[in-house]
């Protein structure tokens, strides 16, 4: 058996090498000519997948070793009898790590105290819902719009337009979709944009077209008021220099980047590959995984409860790391700029989830005691 595959997918060896012959192939790079005798193709989320690529080809079998699929022509699939998998969820918790780290960074930047904002989430799946339930543990106000799970379930959710006018933080977790009822395609466009209320943080962690960049520029030109955390971006891996010179913290698609949801991506893929040839899991990740890095903290339970959230949110995961470096490469010509945004990705160095943390709290503390639970850290 053939397996062509991006060879930014981490633990090819471990995982595929009893299937046989493993090809790796730059994923931007992926041709018809790459994949003609493949049986498996995997990617990541920068490789189009559709009949231009696999018309006439040998593969059977397409995984994405990431959550999103709107790089692949599923449509196609289905009328080729091409079986294919995700991974969902596999890196929601990084996602939900940007977020918070970014949070911290906001608020120490514009002095604000994050238990007086209004969450708005958008999109409530494996990402959106994991956050809501951490926002909600700490005890914060949080609005949720979806309405495709409003439609299949009803519940406690809003419209996008309460979103826009009742809170002050919004942040995007859908998938990037063109059709269908509720497509997300420019979902914030330059109407919603102006009608954000002053002083919004906006934070896309989602797809880039979820968000009219070009629009998004325009109002963060006119409102200075404004705070916009962008990790994707219209038209990857070209990016708008001038937006993200606008954008309080700008990085490169890496939100989901730790390295636990990057090899639980890969798992996650080789398990439906096995389901696919009818064929035992012989390699688990828990053997392949590092042990968690933070194996104990201890904090006095007289800590100041924000200190300790910051703190551990950041101790983690501090996205002004991401942010300078990206920064740095937005220098040259558009091809140089191109290949520093995908170098930043393929050397992304390796970061843990938070809810990995292991903490003892001397003494009595609720207030810490809530927020490991809302974090998901196991207390000692
Ligand atoms: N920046 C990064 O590194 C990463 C980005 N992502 C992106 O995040 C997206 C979301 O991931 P998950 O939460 O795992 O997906 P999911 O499929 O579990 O959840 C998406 C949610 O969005 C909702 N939704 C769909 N259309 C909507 C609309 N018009 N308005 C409001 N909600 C809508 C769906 O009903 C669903 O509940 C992925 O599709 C992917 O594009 C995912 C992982 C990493
Ligand atoms: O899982 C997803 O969806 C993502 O957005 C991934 O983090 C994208 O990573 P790459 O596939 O572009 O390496």
């Amino acid at each position: 058996m053939l397996i062509v595959a991006d060879e930014n997918i981490p633990l090819l060896d471990a995982f595929f090498q009893g299937f046989g012959e493993i090809r790796r192939v730059p994923g931007r790079g992926i041709d018809r000519g790459m994949v003609e005798q493949a049986d498996v193709l995997l990617v990541r989320s920068v490789t189009q997948v559709n009949r231009t690529l696999l018309e006439g080809s040998k593969v059977r079998f397409v995984g994405t070793c990431t959550i999103g699929t709107d790089h692949l022509d599923l449509d196609y699939f289905a009328e080729a009898g091409i079986r294919w998998a995700s991974a969902p969820g596999c890196n929601a918790r990084g996602v939900v790590d940007y977020v918070l780290g970014s949070l911290m960074t906001l608020a120490e930047i514009e002095g604000a105290d994050l238990k007086q904002r209004t969450f708005g989430v958008v999109g409530a799946g494996q990402v959106g819902g994991r956050l809501i339930n951490v926002l909600r543990g700490l005890g914060w106000t949080v609005k949720v719009c979806d309405p495709p799970r409003q439609a299949a379930e009803g519940g406690d959710y809003v419209s996008l337009e309460q979103i826009i006018e009742q809170c002050d933080v919004i942040s995007l977790h859908t998938p990037l979709t063109r059709d269908g009822e509720q497509p997300t395609w420019h979902l914030f466009d330059e109407q919603r944009l102006r009608r954000l209320q002053p002083g919004t943080w906006l934070i896309n962690a989602a797809r880039g077209p979820v968000i009219d960049n070009t629009a998004l520029r325009e109002v963060l030109l006119a409102r200075e008021d404004l705070q916009a955390v962008l990790d994707v971006w219209e038209h990857e891996p070209t990016v708008d220099a001038d937006l993200a010179d606008l954008c309080v913290i700008a990085t490169p698609h890496i939100a989901g980047y730790s390295l636990d949801g990057r090899q639980r991506g890969t798992a996650q893929i080789y398990q439906s590959l096995c389901a696919f040839l009818e064929q035992p899991v012989a390699v688990r990740l828990s053997d392949l995984l590092p042990r968690p890095w933070l194996g104990g903290i201890t904090l006095d339970a007289e800590t100041d409860p924000a200190w300790a959230l910051a703190m551990l949110c950041r101790g983690v995961y501090d996205p002004r790391r991401d942010d300078a470096d990206f920064r740095r490469s937005l220098v040259g010509t558009v091809s140089e700029q191109r290949g520093a945004f995908d170098a930043l990705r393929k050397h992304y160095p390796p970061r843990r989830e938070i809810d990995s943390l292991k903490v003892r709290i001397e003494g009595h503390s609720p207030a810490l005691q809530q927020i490991m639970t809302a974090l998901g850290a196991t207390t000692l």
